[in-house]
């Protein structure tokens, strides 16, 4: 029996991502806000996630590593008040669970206790399968992140492809089959060949979601601000635009500018009267 995606105003759940494995296909996208999260989740998309992106999206940084727990929280909050069907995810920044089993519980927490989150996600393998074996046991749900794990952006010396060698491949798939042992509920693969991702998503139990992993992942995630052509300090090759909503702005800003200086805005239909005497 095919596994029949959640009902239009059926909230998506942990266990109807877990499985939807082999049945269906999972989306995800990012928000950053209240209303981006309305609209995205009037999609229908599966996941919304609040990506540490938004330190590079929102925020104008050169990278993520920035960003605050306070912050991804600020916007959390934003997102979980928008978004009444999609499960929301929340990203832990950079800092927020390496340092210590404990840190990582406490802000995982904070995620679903300050800001409402369904689940959160955090990156890497066997350096932080403590932590999420501690966060899982504490109830919360947690997502895994490999491949290009921007927050390791020193040590992998850019945003570049990874798991391109045999060796360095064999260390994906043995960290995917680790984290989902842990007990991640879904795995994101960014950046990775498409049949690293291949093999990944067939050994592992868990639904993978891909972002320039290609087709075969269990499931695709995109920056909305990418898909929607609002976002283009660069563009990297897995993201397509379903459209151009920043030169439509900019054409928006332009044309109310002339309006305004050649004095066609506000005409009287955006302008108000006063009120007739004895009338
Ligand atoms: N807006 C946005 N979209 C993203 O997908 C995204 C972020 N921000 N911030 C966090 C990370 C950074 N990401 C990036 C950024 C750049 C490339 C990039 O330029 N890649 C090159 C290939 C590099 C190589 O392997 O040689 C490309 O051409 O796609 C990839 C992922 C993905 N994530
Ligand atoms: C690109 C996705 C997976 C992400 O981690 C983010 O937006 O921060
Ligand atoms: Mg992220």
């Amino acid at each position: 029996m095919a596994e029949k995606a959640p009902k239009p105003d059926e909230r998506v759940t942990v266990p109807s991502i877990l499985a939807a494995k082999g049945r269906r296909k999972l989306t995800m996208l990012t928000a950053y806000d209240y209303l981006t999260a309305l609209w995205v989740d009037r999609s229908g998309v599966d996941m919304i996630l609040v990506g540490d992106s938004l330190a590079m999206v929102m925020l104008g940084h050169e990278d993520t590593l920035s960003v605050t727990m306070e912050e991804m929280l600020h916007h959390t909050r934003a997102v979980t008040r928008g978004a009444k069907r999609a499960l929301v995810i929340g990203d832990m920044p950079f800092l927020s669970y390496q340092v210590s089993v404990e840190q990582a519980v406490e802000n995982a927490g904070r995620f679903l206790k300050e800001a409402r989150a369904q689940a959160v996600k955090l990156e890497g393998g066997a350096s932080v399968l403590r932590q999420v074996e501690a966060i899982v046991k504490a109830g919360i749900p947690v997502q895994g992140h490999l491949g290009l794990t921007p927050q390791s952006i020193a040590q992998l010396g850019g945003f570049k492809v990874q798991g391109k060698d045999e060796e360095a491949a064999r260390r994906l798939l043995d960290d995917a089959l680790a984290l989902s042992d842990a007990g991640c509920f879904s795995l994101v693969l960014e950046a990775v060949p498409a049949p690293v991702a291949e093999k990944i998503t067939r050994s592992v139990p868990i639904p993978t979601v891909g972002i320039g992993a290609g087709p075969a992942c269990d499931g695709q995630v995109l920056v909305t601000h990418d898909l929607a052509g609002l976002f283009d300090r660069f563009v990297p090759r897995f993201v397509k635009q379903y459209d151009q909503l920043g030169a439509r702005l900019l054409e928006a800003a332009r044309r109310y500018r002339e309006e305004v200086e050649s004095g066609a805005f506000p005409g009287p239909e955006h302008s108000f009267g006063l009120s007739k005497k004895g009338g």
